[in-house]
């Protein structure tokens, strides 16, 4: 099989994204997850023009990388400037990478309109600074040259930019990589321009130098565009995890690697790494604190995830049947949605997930999927609430143990004047209106929550508002028999007016939250015209589910 070199450019061209700040830490961490992934190329920054890039490569020699190569990144020599006395360039050098990648103007208007310079001196610029930093006598480092604007280039002078990707070549480049940089080109105009450029290096004698690419998101064809050049001549794919970058990203290099090798049959990287693929997505959105993009192809969490009920039928009888790849080939998971479009099959394929098995009883599967149809004509939404299916899914086979029987519950919110002295009138809560912080009040809500268990316990309990006072009455009362209430806490608390058009405050409105024990986290859902009340459907469910999961036992007993 045919090897195309995998170049990750996450921690210099995916850290021009909008909110990405990465430290050196944050960079050390990454280098171990790439070299893991078994990618061949890992760009690390640019040494020299940004302190934290220097420091990075100071550190990164102390971390040997066991399957990549470490490249540092930066530009040719200003017009008029000499290699031997440039900082920038010696920077590249004591950077001690074994790789140095190039940026170099290939389209004229930028070398006449940016660096306010000739064509030829441009020529010049490119061939002397390789030239430079190839030289043994200079560290000898295998340099590679990114063509910036290289395509745009081709459509204002056919000629220019090849004549900058030969000089490169000739200067001693072992790679060049024509960029879409403005991420505006399409796949049929990337490969035509590959094509050529592989021609004209094969005819100028550097069949050795491979030919690469390094697109941009900006039309959505970053990953088609990558895959067009391959088909074209490429042998070298840059892109960055995820598909970080400036403005709209690079190509997802987790994307290109899996139609690379799942898809197109090349050798990319070692067989086993392909099952890391959603692991490596998930480490390294940690360490960029970017929230997963859930329908990422191939990582994402909806990648594998079905809801329509016929979809799920076919995939009964062979999950390929609605499947492009085995799930499990890039360490991701099928996962069954239910919702009004389910039908049995649909229930039966969540049950299983769930460890019920349902074979054999089609119709519990069939009273379930209309029990489910029918809520979620009022509101309730399944896909979104795992935990609240399970329970009615459990519920319908007697499957569910019964923890407490509830009396009632009331909540009562109010403002409280503090004494005096108390609170602060100024600062940002005070502009904003909020809580304390207004003309000595306190904003608090109290809850008071009645249960059965086996015994008759009655809580109250303060809280910053309702929802909070409320969720503290309620785990108080149910831990006085079931202890394992007490690690539950609730994560996320989402709202949303269900029929905006028809009514104002009195609309019906949905509440979806999350909840976690330390160990699982889990989501339920409740609907009604009164938040509160929505709110209490939610909690209460979700601490029935919390129980149940950790397979406490009922102490309920009827009277
Ligand atoms: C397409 C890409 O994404 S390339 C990567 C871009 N990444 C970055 O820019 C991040 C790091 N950049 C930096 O830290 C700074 O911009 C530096 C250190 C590189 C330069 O900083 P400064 O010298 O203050 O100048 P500034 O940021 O305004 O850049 C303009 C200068 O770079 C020159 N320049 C721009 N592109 C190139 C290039 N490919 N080769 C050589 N010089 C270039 C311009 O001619 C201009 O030089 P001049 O001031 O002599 O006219
Ligand atoms: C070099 C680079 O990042 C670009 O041209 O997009």
């Amino acid at each position: 099989m045919e090897h195309v070199v995998l170049y990750d450019t996450t921690l210099r061209d995916g850290a021009q994204q909008e909110g990405i700040s990465l430290s050196v830490a944050d960079k050390l961490a990454a280098l171990r997850i790439l070299d893991d992934l078994g990618v061949d190329v890992i760009e690390g920054g640019w040494p020299g023009a940004i302190p934290k890039d220097t420091e990075f490569f100071r550190a990164a020699a102390r971390h040997p990388l066991v399957h990549a190569r470490l490249a540092a990144f930066g530009a040719t020599v200003r017009p008029g400037a000499d290699p031997a006395f440039d900082p920038q360039v010696a920077a590249l050098r004591d950077s001690g990478a074994p790789i140095i990648t190039l940026v170099a103007k290939s389209d004229p208007r930028h070398v006449e309109r940016a660096l306010r310079t000739t064509r030829e001196e441009n020529l010049r610029m490119v061939t002397d600074t390789v030239a430079w930093l190839s030289d043994p006598a200079n560290g000898g480092a295998e340099v590679m040259v990114d063509l910036e604007h290289f395509f745009d280039g081709l459509a204002a002078d056919p000629d220019y930019g090849i004549d900058v990707m030969l000089a490169a070549a000739r200067a001693g480049a072992g790679a060049v990589i024509p960029c879409d940089t403005n991420g505006g080109n399409l796949p049929g105009a990337i490969a035509r321009s590959i094509a050529r450029a592989r021609t004209a290096l094969d005819e100028a004698g550097f069949a050795r130098v491979t030919m690469g690419i390094h697109t941009h998101n900006d039309t959505g064809c970053a990953v088609a565009n990558a895959l067009a050049a391959v088909e074209a001549g490429a042998r070298h794919v840059q892109g960055t995890i995820n598909g970080y970058g400036e403005r709209t990203g690079n190509a997802n290099l987790l994307t290109c690697l899996a139609n690379l090798q799942v898809k197109m049959g090349y050798e990319v990287v070692p067989a086993g790494s392909l099952a890391h693929l959603g692991e490596v997505s998930r480490r390294m959105s940690e360490l960029t604190n970017i929230v997963p993009f859930p329908r990422e192809p191939y990582t994402g969490a909806s990648a594998f995830a079905h809801k329509a009920g016929l979809h799920a039928s076919a995939i009964r009888v062979d999950p390929g049947l609605y499947q492009h790849i085995d799930p499990e080939t890039v360490g991701n998971g099928m996962r069954m949605l239910v919702s009004e479009m389910a039908g049995r099959s649909s229930i039966e394929l969540k049950a299983r997930e769930l460890g019920v098995d349902l074979a054999g009883r089609p119709g519990v599967a069939q009273e379930v999927a209309r029990v489910v149809k029918e809520r979620e004509a009022q509101g309730y939404t399944y896909d979104a609430a795992d935990a609240s299916f399970e329970l009615l899914l459990r519920d319908q086979l007697g499957l569910l143990p019964r923890y407490a029987r509830v009396e009632s519950w009331k909540v009562t919110s109010g403002e409280q004047a503090l004494p005096r002295g108390g609170g602060d009138a100024g600062g940002a809560d005070a502009r904003a209106g909020r809580g304390q912080a207004r003309t000595g009040v306190l904003a608090e809500s109290e809850a008071t929550v009645k249960i059965h268990t086996g015994h008759r316990h009655i809580r109250t309990a303060e809280g910053n508002g309702p929802v909070n006072a409320l969720d503290n009455a309620l785990r108080a009362a149910l831990a006085r028999d079931y202890p394992e209430a007490s690690a539950t806490r609730l994560t996320d608390f989402r709202v949303r007016i269900l029929d905006p058009q028809h009514a104002g405050t009195d609309a019906t409105i949905r509440v979806l939250i999350s909840l976690t024990d330390g160990t699982r986290t889990w989501s339920t859902v409740g609907v009604g015209t009164d938040v509160i009340e929505a709110s209490w459907e939610a909690l209460f469910d979700g601490y029935w589910w919390g129980l149940a999961a950790s397979g406490v036992r009922s102490l309920l007993i009827e009277l």
